[in-house]
């Protein structure tokens, strides 16, 4: 029998928000787990709830009920196995540090030696093309760019598990694939267990190795598609694939029965 490394468990996961026009029941009652070095894809209809589960996962906000469980220790806080890269790069990054600075600031506590952390901060900005822009400020560089530093940032970090909120979103579609293209380099290299969300189906597809779809909210897992496809990925051959076109259609269908729902 094939043993699965669970490494994240989510269990019975329920949250409402409190407002002053009642409670808003964001996730109904979800529940899965991710293996170690899974590229776990969640997407569902805006409002679905996603955003609220990625916070609960990562351990910045609490579920009204349910437990998360990393390596079989309850999540309480943010794990400093964990980092977030949200879509919002440009208030992610400090404007008045360089891009250097930014992409070492969470590392000043973690790694004391002042040449090694240096060296560190160096290999991940050449890893995402960005070592000769490192004296630069975030608001030279363009979208793409800054985004690239907000990975680095992750990454520098060395995290177990990577979650990411619909971290390509406001970039065009040449620097999107080249972002996603970059990713799943990344991952694979470093062996990460990465939780992305997107609103693109393709990219869903294209990433994933597994993506859940989410109900309308209060959401439940209306399905979850396996996408079985080769590695390394190729944007072209890829997607030219009919096991790409099968999980696409899987994933479009039970988003369509969800906004008919
Ligand atoms: N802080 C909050 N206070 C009250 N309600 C909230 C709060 N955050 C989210 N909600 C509500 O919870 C529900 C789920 O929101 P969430 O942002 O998690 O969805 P989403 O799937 O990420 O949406 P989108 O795809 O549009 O970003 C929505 O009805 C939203 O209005």
């Amino acid at each position: 029998m094939v043993q699965l490394d669970n490494m994240l468990e989510v269990h019975h996961i329920k949250k409402h928000y409190q407002t002053k026009n009642g409670p808003v029941y964001a996730i109904g009652d979800i529940s899965f787990k991710v293996e170690k070095s899974e590229f776990l894809v969640i997407v569902g209809s805006s409002g679905a709830g996603k955003t609220t589960l990625l916070r609960i996962l990562a351990g910045l906000i609490e579920p009204t009920s349910g437990e998360i469980v990393f390596r079989g220790q309850p999540v309480v806080g943010p794990p400093r196995a964990f980092a977030v890269v949200f879509q919002d790069y440009v208030r992610s990054l400090y404007p008045w540090f360089s891009v250097h600075r930014n992409v070492e600031l969470p590392l000043v506590n973690l790694i004391s030696d002042r040449a090694e952390r240096r060296s560190l901060v160096d290999q991940m900005l050449e890893r995402v093309g960005l070592r000769s822009q490192a004296h630069k400020h975030p608001q030279e560089l363009s979208g793409g760019q800054q985004q690239r530093v907000a990975i680095a940032r992750a990454l520098a970090y060395r995290p177990e598990v990577l979650i990411m909120d619909e971290p390509f979103a406001s970039l065009d579609a040449q620097t999107r694939s080249d972002l996603e293209d970059l990713m799943l380099q990344l991952k694979r290299d470093s062996g990460m267990t990465v939780i992305f969300v997107t609103h693109d189906v393709d990219e869903a597809v294209y990433m994933g190795d597994r993506i859940l779809v989410l109900s309308r909210s209060p959401s439940t897992i209306a399905t979850t598609v396996a996408t079985s496809l080769p590695l390394p990925r190729d944007q072209i051959t890829t997607k030219a694939l009919p096991a790409f076109s099968a999980a696409r259609t899987a994933v479009l269908t039970a988003i369509r029965e969800q906004s008919s729902a």
